[in-house]
């Protein structure tokens, strides 16, 4: 009897010192958004400047990058990794599990659809530019046709899928065979990670000769894209556009204080996705499907002006994961004024989170653990806390086009 009570005993303190360690380590990535949602809001929207003096943080963003590869490769790897999973299984579905054939169909038939509901009156600049000059059911259908013998060829072997991991840390999708995965981040936790600034990656002419799915022996994706073999030391500052099929987005565009930086990640993943790639979102939400329903219907739009048609999407118990297929080749020309606004967080809009000048500074509390979060602040931090652990689905939406 003695024996279990001490056994308990025992337990109990291990897990109060992991409660404990895991507070510290997300306090220490809470603390660092903060501090530069702050730098941001102070700077009268130069985010610019704020970012040029985050990045020589180095000491900071290592602390930031060893924090997170531990809470996520320690303390959430009790349970599957469902955020990683839910994008792999996705790309999966995607190219391997007839959603693409799936997508393009119904893209098809509604084509099909307006294009024929339509007098040739009706069929003004906008019409004819978006259906080209179709107007007979036939038509639509071979052109169909055509497109689906072009994706059919170009589905990646798998193994062969490109995927781009931005913000990766520690490169969790290098365990997914089906993927040639190349991780990047500002500051890598591991040696398999490229350092790389996202915001300042320029980008170069698509290869002439993209590596090749039909090949049976493809050129190493590092190769062709000119990468080193030492990934941690060599900086990635340039990538060939229309390279990758895969671009992952996990829990980054919330790390960038502004907005205006989220969508300059949105249209560089455009251009550096094949035409009919995917580009992967998962962003932090502990709250019901419905609270911030309103946000992700405004990313989804935005997303939407880019050349992006949203193909999935779940809400699970901590984090929103979405998956839009690019469907427009070329970039337009000019956006909506102000379409950077879409991509908004919560956070952007709440005084109430910088309203902390009575505590430390984020120089004298170095791991932003002082706990005065107000709730809406919490999201990652809900995140972090309660682990990604199961993330049961709540909700999925049925109008997305096909992904379920
Ligand atoms: C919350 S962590 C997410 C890590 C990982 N993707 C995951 O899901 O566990 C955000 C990561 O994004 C990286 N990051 C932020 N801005 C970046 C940028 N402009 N370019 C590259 N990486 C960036 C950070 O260094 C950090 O490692």
């Amino acid at each position: 009897m003695r024996y279990y009570h001490n056994l308990q005993m025992i337990m109990d303190k291990d897990s109060d010192m992991v409660k404990d360690q895991h507070q510290k380590l997300s306090g220490v990535i809470k603390g660092l958004h903060k501090q530069l949602r702050r730098a941001y809001r102070e700077s009268d929207g130069d985010h610019v400047s704020v970012w040029e003096r985050h990045i020589k943080d180095s000491a900071r963003m290592e602390r930031y990058a060893q924090a997170m590869h531990q809470l996520a490769t320690q303390h959430w790897s009790v349970h599957p990794d469902t955020r990683i999973q839910w994008c792999r299984q996705a790309a999966l579905e995607y190219f391997f599990g007839g959603g693409i054939h799936l997508a393009l169909e119904k893209d098809m038939k509604r084509k099909m659809r307006q294009c024929l509901s339509k007098t040739p009156t009706d069929l003004t600049n906008h019409t004819l530019k978006e259906f080209g000059t179709c107007t007979s059911e036939d038509e639509i259908k071979n052109n169909f046709e055509e497109e689906m013998q072009q994706v059919r060829e170009n589905i990646p072997a798998k193994g062969h899928v490109r995927l781009l991991d931005v913000g990766s840390c520690y490169n969790p999708f290098l365990e997914c065979p089906e993927f040639e995965s190349i991780g990047i981040d500002l500051s890598p936790a591991t040696q398999s990670v490229y350092q790389c600034d996202f915001l300042q990656l320029e980008l170069t002419p698509s290869l002439a000769h993209p590596p090749s799915s039909s090949d049976l022996n493809p050129t190493p994706l590092t190769t062709a894209l000119g990468l080193s073999l030492a990934p941690q030391s060599s900086p990635v500052t340039r990538l060939p556009r229309a390279s990758f099929q895969v671009v992952v987005f996990s829990l980054l565009l919330e790390y960038l204080p502004a907005a205006a930086q989220r969508w300059a990640c949105c249209v560089k993943a455009h251009s550096l996705l094949q035409p009919h790639g995917l580009l992967l979102i998962v962003t932090p939400d502990s709250n019901s499907a419905y609270r911030n329903a309103p946000m992700m219907k405004s990313w989804r739009q935005a997303l939407e002006h880019l050349g992006f048609h949203r193909w999935k999407y779940h809400k699970m118990e901590h984090v929103h994961c979405m998956a839009f297929r690019k469907v427009k080749e070329e970039l337009p020309e000019r956006f909506p004024e102000s379409v950077e606004n879409l991509l908004y967080i919560p956070q952007d809009f709440s005084d109430a989170c910088y309203d902390d000048d009575h505590l430390p500074s984020s120089e004298r509390d170095p791991h932003g653990l002082a706990n005065d979060d107000p709730e809406h602040e919490a999201q990652l931090e809900t995140f972090l806390l309660l682990s990604a652990g199961e993330l049961p689905l709540l909700c999925s939406d049925e109008e997305d086009d096909g992904g379920g």
